[in-house]
């Protein structure tokens, strides 16, 4: 696991990073686990493996079997990225990019096939737009979370000096 705080649009986060392939044998948690707990995901195969594209797309499956809200999400903005890498080595392809991309589609998530050996600066950026939008995610969730009490109190007083200004 790598932490780091950060700031994020101004506002200090901590950031948590999992792995769970790597780490898929420390017997701690399992994907599913992983995937409940997770404010987004970057989900990445290699396109010169097609074995790791159809355990990708199991992965994508399952975070939209269980988290089945995390795609309702405005087009450019999504907490779910595919990515295709080692895109050096197009010539042992074994995966096509419209076939990923169909597969992104499906998951309403965002697709890009790069390779981390010569792109470092768009993995950068994947991940950043990641952070910004889980950001995003999570304040969008505490404003869901706000109690209906004081929403009303909000309306209630709103009103009343609606009202008030009318009548002057
Ligand atoms: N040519 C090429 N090699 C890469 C690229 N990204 C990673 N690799 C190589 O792939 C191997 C595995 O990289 P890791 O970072 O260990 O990735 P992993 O998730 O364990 O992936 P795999 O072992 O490929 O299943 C290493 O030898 C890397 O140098 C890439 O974009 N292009």
């Amino acid at each position: 696991m790598y932490r780091k705080r950060l700031s994020v649009d101004g506002k200090q986060t901590n950031l948590q990073l999992y792995e769970p392939c790597s780490q898929a044998c420390d017997g701690k948690s399992t994907v599913k686990e992983q995937i409940s707990w997770a404010d987004g995901f970057i989900v990445v195969y290699d396109i010169s493996d097609r074995s790791s594209f159809l355990t990708a797309k199991a992965i994508m499956q399952l975070i939209r079997e269980l988290r089945y809200g995390l795609r309702s999400l405005e087009p450019g903005y999504s907490l779910i990225f595919l990515v295709g890498n080692k895109q050096d080595l197009c010539h042992r392809r074994e995966v096509q990019r419209e076939e990923a991309q169909c597969l992104a589609a499906q998951c309403q998530c965002q697709f890009y096939e790069l390779s981390a050996a010569e792109h470092h600066q768009e993995l950068a950026l994947i991940f950043s737009k990641m952070v910004q939008n889980a950001s995003l995610g999570s304040k969008a969730k505490e404003r869901r979370r706000r109690p209906s009490g004081s929403r009303s109190m909000a309306k209630l007083i709103n009103n009343v000096f609606g009202k008030r200004r009318k009548s002057v």
